[in-house]
């Protein structure tokens, strides 16, 4: 082990560090909003590699903020309460007893290992859910759901004044309703999605499982206009679990992201390739109308 580390190539990695000069200065200041899927999470190892990018984004001068999933983990939690779940459209249908599990997973659990792994890599992280100080107001979006949500509003002062403070935000798609005492269960690209617009964020991560969007042969498209989007999506080659993602994407587009990003959150240090090398990584989604290379 000792050996290993001392054949490491040092030299490579202060080229790696001064090649990254020009991205750090392209990010100072932007805003970027990572979903960070329960199936992307991975055991502490991972997840402490994901905090540690986090933190590196905040320091070298990035707004990040983490909105999290959790979807296996409440799996696991309603198996062990003998509570059926299913999923219509990719979608939870979430009863009363469902809801309240929802949320002490996601708020409890999922958001504390989060805010917890930041702290243990030195930055400072604050969590919340869409209840605090209303940050995500909802809707129910279908009937056949339930208690699954749809924003409607969303304040997002606390966040940028969580930036103002060095703190880096790490939020639970849990969401208040218009009446008083309702709790919503929301998506969490849907989550992310309408956070990133209300900040007209510069970049949506979307982590999940897959390298990226695929095309019919069955490789990553790397970079795709939102009629590519459309396209592949009615010809069938969009489905499943990819489609509220993509949907997401287009609708954050329109609200003013600059650049949405589909990619796997299993491939170490996957944010920082992103957004930090010429390489980038995954499936890049941007409007027709911007420049087609990564700015
Ligand atoms: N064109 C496509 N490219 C990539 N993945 C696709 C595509 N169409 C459908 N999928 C499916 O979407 C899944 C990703 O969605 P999902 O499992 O819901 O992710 P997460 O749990 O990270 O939110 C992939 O594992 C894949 O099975
Ligand atoms: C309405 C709805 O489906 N909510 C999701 C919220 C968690 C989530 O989105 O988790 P992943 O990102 O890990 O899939 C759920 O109940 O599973």
């Amino acid at each position: 082990m000792k050996q290993q580390k001392m054949n490491r190539d040092w030299i490579a990695t202060a080229r790696t560090l001064n090649e990254a000069l020009p991205y750090m200065q392209r990010y100072t200041g932007a805003v970027v909003v990572v979903k960070f899927g329960g199936n992307a999470m991975g055991d502490d190892e991972a997840m402490a590699e994901f905090a540690r990018d986090i933190v590196l984004m905040r320091q070298v001068g990035v707004n990040p903020v983490v909105v999290h999933g959790g979807g296996p983990m409440i799996n696991d939690m309603l198996k062990r309460l003998n509570i059926e779940s299913r999923f219509v459209r990719g979608k939870r249908v979430t009863d009363k007893a469902t809801v309240e599990v929802v949320e002490m997973v996601l708020t409890g659990l999922v958001n504390k290992r989060i805010v917890q792994a930041i702290m243990d890599e030195g930055g400072r992280a604050v969590g919340l859910s869409g209840k605090d100080d209303d940050l995500i107001v909802c809707e129910a979006d279908d009937p056949e759901l339930g208690f699954v949500g749809r924003p409607t509003e969303l304040n997002v002062q606390v966040l940028r004044d969580l930036f103002s403070a060095g703190i880096i935000p790490v939020v639970a798609p849990v969401a208040t309703g218009t009446e008083a005492t309702e709790t919503y269960n929301v998506n969490g690209d849907t989550a992310a999605g309408a956070i990133a617009g209300a900040l007209k964020a510069d970049r949506l991560l979307l982590l999940t499982d897959v390298s990226g969007v695929k095309n019919a042969e069955g490789e990553v498209v790397t970079a795709m206009t939102p009629e590519d989007v459309r396209q592949m999506t009615s010809d069938g080659v969009i489905a499943g679990g990819m489609i509220p993602k993509t949907e997401t994407a287009l609708k954050a587009i329109e609200e003013g992201v600059r650049a949405v990003v589909i990619l796997d959150g299993r491939v170490p240090n996957a944010c920082l390739l992103e957004l930090f090398t010429e390489h980038g990584a995954g499936s890049l989604i941007r409007s027709a109308e911007l420049p087609p290379v990564r700015t």
